[in-house]
């Protein structure tokens, strides 16, 4: 099968090629850039020196790309997809990155990313990317929305306790700490390590663009009004999303009861783990992989649930997630490509 990456020399891009030019069903095709188009990838990516030698990136030519192409993945800023997709969509399969189909309510997608709309009819067939909730309407989908770092790592965290009514949904505080590459590759100087290394910092408490996507999807599943605080946090490391999360219990409960109830809930999924009582997750163990890590404990005292999250922001958050979710599109099983483990030590 014929996979083509439009934006492949940016962080999510770099990331599918990693992944996929491991793939036994998937031959890549056009991998395109904007500013290194015509260069050798693996010159300027040496982790690619003897797996993609004789590749070059290439300048994006749609028409072409729908000739030679099964899935286009578009790893390109917000904003840019609409009108990729229009032209794409009838000739491949696409799956963005981005969040221009992510969010259903097209005021809220404007106000958030002070962009229009371009393609409203796509929005309402658009799949939501979240593997683990969506797998029929995946193997069914033209169309992928994959879902943000920060959202994919706050869903898997809380959806089992807002399925479940277990909380307060306006109680529900969302502390995430994300590596610097969630920022992309083109980010700013105040991403340098010069300026980041052995420090730690807040950036945007009191709006970031996930909020309307995570309260979106816990919605979906409950009749309350959710308002999520969240506090995103810069942490001087390359990859990787670590959170806390607080909100109060609605009913009596126990550590033990919770850690059942989230066993149950994930049996059978592959990438999602709860860890054994007494373990926490920590960064180092997934990153590079696929994998979620999770912990759930009740606070006798203050009545509060606290859930612990860990995923790679560009492997469960973003390239990993999207190759599963290709893997569902094209019938392949599930995990293909995406069997690595993080790191140790
Ligand atoms: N990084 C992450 O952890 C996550 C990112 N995402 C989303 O995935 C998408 C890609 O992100 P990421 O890979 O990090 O971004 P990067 O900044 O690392 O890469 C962006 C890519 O798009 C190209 N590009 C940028 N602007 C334009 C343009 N105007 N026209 C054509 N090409 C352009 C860049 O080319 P050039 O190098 O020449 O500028 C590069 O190839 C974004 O929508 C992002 O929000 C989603 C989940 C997680
Ligand atoms: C460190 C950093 O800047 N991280 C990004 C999250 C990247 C992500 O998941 O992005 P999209 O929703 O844009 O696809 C942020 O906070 O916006």
């Amino acid at each position: 099968m014929k996979v083509s990456i439009i934006g492949a020399s940016g962080y999510t891009g770099s990331e599918l090629m990693r992944i996929l030019m491991n793939h036994p069903q998937v031959e890549l095709a056009h991998l395109t850039a904007r500013s290194l188009a015509g260069e050798i990838i693996a010159e300027h990516f040496p982790i690619f020196t003897g797996y993609l030698e004789n590749k070059t990136f290439v300048e994006m030519d749609l028409d072409q790309i729908k000739k030679d192409s099964d899935v286009v993945f578009i790893c390109l800023p917000h904003g840019h997809s609409m009108s990729m997709a229009k032209e794409l969509l009838g000739s491949v399969k696409v799956i963005d990155m981005g969040a221009d189909f992510r969010i259903k309510d097209i005021n809220t997608y404007e106000k958030t990313y002070q962009v229009d709309q371009l393609a409203p009819e796509l929005v309402d067939q658009a799949v939501y990317g979240l593997t683990e909730f969506y797998r029929e309407d995946i193997q069914n989908a033209e169309l992928i929305a994959n879902p943000g770092c920060f959202s994919t790592n706050a869903l898997l965290a809380l959806m089992p306790l807002v399925k479940n009514n277990l909380i307060d949904p306006q109680s529900i505080i969302f502390d995430a700490k994300t590596g610097i590459s969630g920022a992309g590759r083109s980010a700013n100087v105040d991403n340098l390590l010069a300026e980041l290394g052995n420090s730690f910092k807040v950036y945007n408490p009191l709006g970031h663009r996930h909020i309307p996507e995570i309260e979106q999807e816990l919605n979906f599943q409950s009749s309350d009004p959710t308002m999520i605080q969240f506090t995103p946090q810069l942490l001087p490391t390359e990859r990787g999303i670590y959170s806390s999360i607080y909100a109060n219990a609605s009913q009596e409960t126990s550590t033990e009861a919770l850690h059942d109830l989230y066993k149950d809930f994930y049996a059978g999924e592959k990438f999602i783990h709860i860890l054994a009582p007494g373990q926490f997750p920590n960064l180092k163990a997934v990153k590079g992989s696929n994998h979620c890590h999770l912990q759930i404990q009740f606070d006798e005292r203050t009545k509060r649930i606290l859930v612990f999250s860990s995923l790679d922001n560009l492997m469960k958050g973003a390239s990993g997630q999207a190759v599963q979710n290709m893997n569902l599109m094209f019938n392949f099983e599930e995990s293909l490509g995406l069997e690595s483990s993080g790191l140790m030590p």
